[in-house]
């Protein structure tokens, strides 16, 4: 079920066959915490991006139906493709979580949104807004790739990745 909050770490303890398979793999530690849910899963749904944030917008405006939107922003550090209007945007049509392999802003307003969020850190500029990158492109970010439709499930130890729906 989506959003059921399992324990990443009873997950790797329990799933060992599934990490050696490689059905399983967990995110490198390179994450800092935003918003107000600290433990959440979901479907991934995936984004490669640079510094343009269009279209991080256009998938926030759809419905999200406890879905993770996993932005890879190339690792910038140099502005931010989040802000406090999306993240509202978010939380208000239904999304679980969003990762962002780059920065944000509006940190408290992220941080009174009803939504998990992980970014590499807060940036005060914003991005480009020429509407490039690709939607459901497979990324590589924190060691790991991450395929559209995968499943994702953080909490305060870390952020997992299974081909599958992990059943507890
Ligand atoms: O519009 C942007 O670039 C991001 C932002 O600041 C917001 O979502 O509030």
């Amino acid at each position: 079920m989506a959003g059921l909050p399992l324990a990443t770490a009873e997950v790797c303890d329990a799933n060992s066959h599934l990490i050696i398979s490689g059905e399983l793999r967990a995110l490198q530690p390179i994450f800092r915490m935003y918003g107000r849910r600290k433990v959440f899963a979901g479907p991934v749904v995936t984004l490669k991006v640079f510094e343009d944030n269009v279209l991080v917008r256009e998938f926030l405006e759809e419905k999200g139906q406890g879905r993770v939107l996993v932005v890879d922003g190339g690792g910038s550090l140099r502005c931010a493709i989040l802000g406090g209007n999306l993240a509202q945007l978010a939380q208000n049509n239904g999304w679980a979580g969003i990762v962002v392999n780059a920065c944000i802003r509006d940190v408290d307003e992220i941080d009174g949104c009803d939504i998990g969020v992980r970014a590499l850190g807060s940036h005060p500029m914003k991005s480009n807004k020429k509407g490039m990158g690709e939607k459901h492109a497979p990324v590589a970010i924190a060691g790991t790739r991450i395929c559209d439709g995968e499943w994702l499930y953080a909490d305060a130890d870390g952020i997992l990745v299974s081909r599958t729906e992990l059943i507890v």
